[in-house]
């Protein structure tokens, strides 16, 4: 079907519905495309989607058929860049027509809008979210719901939001017909405080309850605000009861967030709760990486020296944010000189940052933490002793080490008896496998992390 053949359409369709609802419910609609028998349309929101899906599908349906499009359904689905009509005024409260009256619902349940970077293709997997990443795929895909919810969580800057938004764009193109509702908390608190004011409780129910899928961002800000969480708590359990996936991040562990209700946190480890861990030196690199690709469209004939990555993803913290930031500042200031970024430029354009971002921890520090934890002496960390109760918390502290500091493995060496820089590389790499295949140095490692970045 041609973008031509659907304004004729629209046309038909406006003498069937009446202009009222013609211009709040069909004018919107965007032709995308049709595929194997489906009508895609794009819509401003969700709500729109399935206010149009359950009351002009067939209607539109039936148009196209008899218009000689042959089309077995229509789906809608949220696109990006489809702009939200303001709601048309309603030019007498107290009775209000069933366009208008809907229309000012589907205002007290806007969406927030996705970040169209925030796909799935831009996010960098490594280590640390790895988990997180593949559990986010899952729950992408549609299919039956088999933990719920889901919630990720971790520090700041480290793409909790970035994989919601991924789940939500994935969601939309596997799954048009999903009601798909991404909020942040402090958004449903705001939801559910302007419908107590308007005496709209019926509504904020009956629509919240209404979506297929709920993604909250930062549960954690309703803490401590109980009408706040004795609402969401009922919206989660009628939700949880008619199957459908609920997501939901956090700045920390359910069971660590302080004032939220034990009923609240008992929920929210009832699914697959996921940790996105500080960025190691690998993945800071990745992203690096790949944002470099994607500036290079913006900033053509632009060169980085070599190393100038390494640098960064050596010296800037785990927060993806700042990482970026740092980056997007380097790129701005050398093409505004006209200069390759080496690393003199770097340091010049980024002092302030590298200042910030210095790494408190010491490899002495991570010594002493590690033999405090495995009850030996922090001599017999440094000393040569090879007896296997020394040796692995001494490939531990290496480790973290490699890991926490900045200190090239030479130095890390030097600090541990005058060993070689192998000696360290070997230990490192030790642990990286016992931490996939033993469960307890996992944890122990992560322990002593958590402590020492405390
Ligand atoms: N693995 C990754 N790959 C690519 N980009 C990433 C990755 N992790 C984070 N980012 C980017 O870092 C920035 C911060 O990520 P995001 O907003 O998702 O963090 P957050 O965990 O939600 O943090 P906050 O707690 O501050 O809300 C975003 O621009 C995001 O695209």
């Amino acid at each position: 079907m041609t973008q031509e053949k659907w304004g004729q359409l629209r046309q038909r369709l406006l003498k069937t519905v009446g202009q009222n609802n013609y211009t709040t419910w069909i004018e919107p609609l965007e032709f995308a495309h049709l595929q194997d028998g489906v009508a895609i349309f794009n819509v401003p929101t969700n709500f729109m989607g399935n206010y149009v899906s359950q009351n002009f599908a067939d209607l539109i349906l039936y148009e196209l058929n008899t218009s000689g499009t042959k089309v077995q359904r229509v789906a809608f689905r949220v696109a990006a860049n489809v702009p939200v009509r303001p709601a048309p005024r309603v030019v007498a409260p107290e009775t209000p027509t069933p366009a208008a009256e809907s229309t000012a619902r589907h205002d007290a349940l806007q969406a927030a809008p996705l970040d169209a970077r925030f796909t799935f293709d831009s996010f960098v997997v490594g280590k640390p979210n790895e988990l997180a990443h593949a559990a986010a795929r899952r729950v992408s895909e549609g299919g039956p719901v088999t933990f719920n919810p889901l919630v990720l969580y971790g520090g700041v800057g480290l793409g909790k939001t970035h994989l919601m938004h991924a789940i939500a764009w994935d969601l939309r193109a596997r799954k048009p017909e999903l009601n798909v509702l991404y909020l942040s908390a402090e958004q449903f608190m705001y939801r559910f405080v302007q419908a107590l004011r308007e005496r709209k409780m019926m509504d904020f129910k009956e629509l919240f309850r209404s979506v297929d899928v709920l993604m909250v961002d930062d549960v954690q800000f309703i803490a401590g605000k109980d009408s706040t969480q004795e609402e969401f708590f009922h919206t989660f359990n009628a939700l949880v009861d008619q199957n459908k996936q609920i997501i939901i991040s956090a700045d920390r562990a359910p069971g660590e967030i302080k004032d939220l209700e034990d009923r609240v946190k008992s929920r929210l480890q009832c699914g697959l709760v996921v940790d996105l861990h500080p960025t190691d030196y690998e993945l800071r690199l990745g992203i690096l990486q790949t944002k470099v690709q994607q500036y290079r469209d913006s900033y053509p004939g632009l060169e980085i020296a070599n190393g100038v990555l390494e640098f960064l993803a050596q010296r800037i913290s785990t927060n993806v944010r700042v990482l970026e930031g740092a980056l997007t500042r380097l790129f701005a200031f050398a093409s505004l000189v006209g200069r390759e970024i080496d690393m003199e430029l770097t340091q010049d354009c980024l002092a302030d940052v590298l200042r910030a971002s210095e790494r408190k921890i010491t490899v002495e520090e991570i010594q002493r933490k590690v033999s405090d934890y495995y009850n030996i002496r922090l001599s017999d960390i440094i000393g040569p002793k090879r007896l296997r109760s020394y040796a692995r918390p001494r490939q531990v502290a290496m480790y973290l080490a490699k890991q926490l500091t900045s200190r090239s493995l030479p130095e890390i060496g030097r600090r541990f008896g005058g060993r070689d820089h192998t000696t360290v590389m070997h230990g490192v790499k030790r642990i990286e496998e016992l931490k996939l295949t033993d469960g307890q140095i996992a944890e122990d490692v992560e322990m002593l992390r958590r402590t020492l970045e405390a």
